[in-house]
């Protein structure tokens, strides 16, 4: 069976403006469903934050907070239905990320995905990219770098 999302110990933990204050205390940590979507040139699609989110506008791959009830795969499909309308096939888990970053802690539980439906629509005003290694879009989310270099690092997103 899979591990409940927050069972999952993070592959790594970032700290992200440091020197910006936080609540003072424990902080909950919030799971979030990450999409690392690959086409058949072997490019990935990156996605700027909508207006009025923290970081808006830095680039980042496609995905949000998974629901009380939910898998980070049932997440991740209802979450790039709502934002780029496509419908996921199998959600591929590849690796988890801890951020702390002054608004929120996440865990992001990325996932490798190849298969989907439908055609892209960018339903909250997102612009999108479809990139190889290293990306030309800017600027990169800080919880996004990471999930850049182990593709590296794994020799992917190079393109076909
Ligand atoms: N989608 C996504 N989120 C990322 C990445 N890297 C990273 O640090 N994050 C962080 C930023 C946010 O703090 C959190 C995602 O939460 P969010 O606020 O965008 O999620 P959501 O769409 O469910 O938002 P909401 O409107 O319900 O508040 O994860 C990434 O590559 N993709």
């Amino acid at each position: 069976m899979t591990k409940p999302a927050a069972a999952q110990a993070p592959d790594e933990v970032l700290v992200v403006d440091a020197d910006r204050p936080r609540a003072p205390g424990p902080r909950p940590v919030v799971d979030v469903a990450v999409g690392v979507l690959i086409d058949r040139a072997g490019r990935f699609l990156l996605t700027t934050r909508p207006p009025g989110k923290a970081y808006a506008g830095h680039w980042e791959f496609p995905g949000g907070k998974v629901e009380p009830g939910e898998s980070v795969e049932q997440a991740l499909r209802r979450e790039l239905q709502e934002e780029i309308g496509v419908t996921i096939g199998a959600a591929q888990p590849w690796r988890v990320l801890e951020a702390d970053y002054p608004h929120a802690r996440v865990r992001l539980h990325v996932c490798r995905v190849f298969d989907w439906c439908g055609e892209l629509q960018m339903h909250e005003g997102q612009a999108f990219a479809w990139q190889t290694l290293p990306v030309t879009v800017a600027p990169v989310l800080p919880g996004t770098w990471p999930l850049l270099r182990w593709m590296e690092q794994d020799g992917n997103g190079q393109g076909a």
